[in-house]
């Protein structure tokens, strides 16, 4: 894009803890740099133990200024595994996050050549608008899963107010979606989400959305640093030895864990389909041993066909031309990578908004075959060794070949979004107009 003006603009980004939101914001703030050089950006980020700031990743993005947010709370609360417990944590950081914009404002930005453009907030850190509004700054809302989502999520307000359900305790105030931010800008793209994204724009009172996807982390540099190199090497070559698209790879997130009994029915699973896996594996006591997990001999049984490892380099797995399909808990980043690379998922959702990503992948769009379905919820609910085994014979012996038609087209549609003139550049090229003119 042309640089009509000198003058630039400062985008101050708040993003929920971990890798998963860390990233796609990070990959979508330098897609933006690289689009229009009158900006700059800079990330506050939020570290736990539970959910660290993947230290590596951040250092091979220098163009971004990164600064950690501290807490004024002394030993911290740490974060727990639920909504409210994450948005108690992230209360805890909205005094250092006003402060430290404050003193960029004062230290870091000329008032005459550069302005505060935008706070750009996520999900999580919604309550922070209110730092925006302070400032007389706009807020804009960038958000890591899909329009239907948010579409759903942005009315839990009134569902909550109608029911007497457990939502009540779960999603109180602090997850009201706040329907004044200027926009949310959203990583999708419109042939994915068509019928969504066509619908939002006609509800009044709703805020402008922004389709800019799929933003993706395509070098897998949430996946390099040292102590992976030779870990990532050898899944790589245990790849290229097996035939195309062969190997049913299964992976579930970076919070995806079972527990023994799981385990178990999956390996027997994969077992008995007699076909090729590559799969990732974390169990729920980190500390277990991966051979003392699976059924007994099962590694031995296997090891001409199959491959089992804790973290794996998803990006480069799924664009291995080895990989058949993908067993996924259907996170919002590994469907687009799926996508990308054109390789179909059978679902198997886990948590969060998961079984939502599945129904429109399954229902909605039949871009993805049922290994679990979405309509079971229950943690307890032991998915059967006959049923990872049924899922992959079917799959993998070539009944479901109008599916895996639709997902190489989607493969294609995905990156005509990012080309020159497609639909996900033009609203990127809308944004950039709209933060320039403080709309
Ligand atoms: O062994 C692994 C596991 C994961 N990944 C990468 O980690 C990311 C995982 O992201 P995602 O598929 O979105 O799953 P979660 O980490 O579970 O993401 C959380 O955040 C997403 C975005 O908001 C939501 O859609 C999910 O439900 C929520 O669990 C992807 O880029 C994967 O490539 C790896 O590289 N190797």
């Amino acid at each position: 894009m042309e640089e009509s003006t000198t003058k630039k603009y400062e985008l101050v980004f708040i993003t929920g803890p971990g890798a998963s939101h860390i990233v796609p914001t990070v990959e979508f703030a330098k897609t933006l740099l690289d689009t229009d050089h009158r900006f700059s950006v800079t990330v506050l980020t939020m570290n736990s133990p539970l959910f660290p700031v993947p230290s590596t990743y951040i250092d091979s993005v220098p163009e971004i200024r990164f600064i950690e947010l501290t807490r004024p709370d002394s030993p911290p609360p740490e974060m727990k595994h639920s909504l409210v417990g994450l948005c108690e944590f992230i209360d805890h950081y909205k005094p250092h996050s006003r402060q430290v914009i404050t003193q960029l404002i004062a230290t870091e930005l000329d008032p005459n050549s550069v302005s505060l453009a935008a706070l750009v907030l996520d999900m999580f850190t919604t309550p922070m608008i209110d730092i925006a509004d302070e400032l007389g700054v706009p807020s804009y809302v960038y958000y890591t899963s899909g329009v239907a989502m948010l579409a759903l999520f942005i009315q839990f307000p009134d569902i909550d107010s109608a029911m007497e359900t457990d939502l009540k305790n779960e999603l109180t105030r602090e997850l009201e979606f706040p329907r004044e931010t200027k926009g949310v800008i959203i990583n999708t793209f419109y042939d994915l989400e068509t019928y969504a994204i066509d619908s939002f724009g006609t509800v009044p009172g709703y805020p402008q959305i922004y389709p800019i996807g799929p933003v993706l982390d395509l070098a897998g540099r949430v996946n390099s640093g040292k102590s992976k190199t030779q870990h990532n090497e050898n899944i790589m070559k245990w790849l290229d030895k097996q035939p195309n698209r062969s190997v049913v790879f299964l992976c579930f997130g970076s919070r995806g864990t079972f527990d023994v009994d799981q385990v178990k029915e999956i390996a027997n699973g994969l077992e008995r389909s007699g076909h090729r896996f590559l799969w990732s594996v974390r169990p729920k006591d980190g500390s277990t041993r991966l051979d003392e997990l699976v059924p007994e001999g099962f590694l031995e049984r296997t090891v001409e066909r199959g491959m089992v490892c804790g973290w794996v380099p998803q990006v480069g797995v799924l664009g291995h031309g080895s990989v058949g399909c993908f067993v996924s808990h259907c996170g919002w980043n590994s469907i687009l990578e799926s996508f990308w690379f054109g390789v179909p998922i059978l679902t198997w959702p886990m948590y969060a908004e998961q079984h939502l990503n599945a129904f429109l992948l399954v229902k909605e769009l039949g871009l993805s075959v049922e290994l679990k379905g979405y309509d079971r919820v229950s943690e307890d609910d032991l998915v059967k060794a006959d049923e990872v085994e049924r899922g992959v014979r079917r799959f993998m012996g070539g009944e479901c070949e109008e599916v895996r038609k639709k997902v190489d087209e989607m493969k294609e549609k995905s990156r005509r979004a990012l080309m020159k003139g497609g639909s996900s550049v033009v609203s990127m090229k809308r944004l950039i107009e709209d933060l320039v003119q403080g709309r």
